[in-house]
């Protein structure tokens, strides 16, 4: 069975008065077996969130990392200082950083890497524009970079994978149905021809728009094994419906 997994991107939001809503989050999904909860803050709030969720079962991640261990990367962190702040989890590759920092799918592998080494849980994210979409190419270009990011040796010890088709973050313009488990079933066949058994058990969250209103009709297709939330992650009463839709969803 696929670990299921709610994980709340706070991207370029939080302060240190929001460390509250982490701890909220938490405190709302205490009762709800059957899925996991990973908050990313932004890094200068790693620690502080993580010593607000001891004693709870909620996780805490990154964003990004460098993939070098350390050195000369001004304004970088690697992974092992993510750890040591807290995070079991980093995010990478996700689209507004292959976007604004022309991140390739090497670049996304070799941080993957990096990040194994220092112990963390990789959230690879993958998805196609909507010119890519619309020229049919949808599911050729995202077989291709889940094939281009992924390091040899993984396996769901160390890797989930988040497709977010691109045209649906942040525009409150979710996937269908249809689309996603037509995606995820490509994205599970690319994965199982490179891993090999080991890519079975790797779980596979969508993101894009997400929200209380369609988390449910989200979390009952079979390939959805939870989601990557971005603005509706930001606030417990917002966030907690959709953890609480994953919990309660079917197996
Ligand atoms: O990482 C999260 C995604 O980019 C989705 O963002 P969103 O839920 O605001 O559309």
């Amino acid at each position: 069975m696929r670990q299921r997994l709610a994980v709340a991107n706070w991207k370029m939001n939080g302060h240190l008065a929001d460390v509250a809503q982490a701890r909220a989050i938490a405190d709302g999904a205490k009762d709800m077996t059957g899925a996991d909860v990973l908050i990313c803050p932004p890094a200068t709030l790693i620690a502080e969130v993580a010593r607000a969720l001891e004693g709870t079962a909620a996780l805490v991640g990154a964003q990004d990392c460098h993939a070098a261990a350390g050195g000369a990367h001004t304004g970088d962190l690697s992974a092992a200082m993510l750890r040591e702040a807290g995070a079991t989890h980093v995010i990478l590759g996700h689209s507004e950083r292959r976007a604004a920092y022309g991140e390739s799918d090497a670049q996304v592998r070799a941080k993957a890497e990096g990040a194994w080494a220092a112990g963390l849980v990789t959230v690879l994210c993958v998805g196609e524009d909507e010119a890519v979409r619309d020229a049919g190419e949808a599911e050729a270009f995202v077989t291709a970079q889940v094939e281009g990011s992924v390091p040899d040796g993984a396996g769901p010890h160390n890797t989930v994978f988040a497709y977010e088709p691109v045209w649906a973050v942040g525009t409150g313009r979710s996937a269908d149905a249809e689309t996603i488990e037509r995606m995820h079933g490509a994205i599970r066949r690319a994965l199982l021809r490179r891993l090999g058994d080991a890519a079975e058990a790797i779980p596979l969250l969508y993101g894009g728009s997400v929200k209380a209103a369609n988390a449910e009709a989200l979390f009952a297709l079979p390939q959805v094994d939870g989601a990557l939330v971005g603005g509706a992650s930001l606030k417990a009463e917002d966030f907690c419906p959709i953890i609480a839709a994953l919990a309660a969803a079917p197996r």
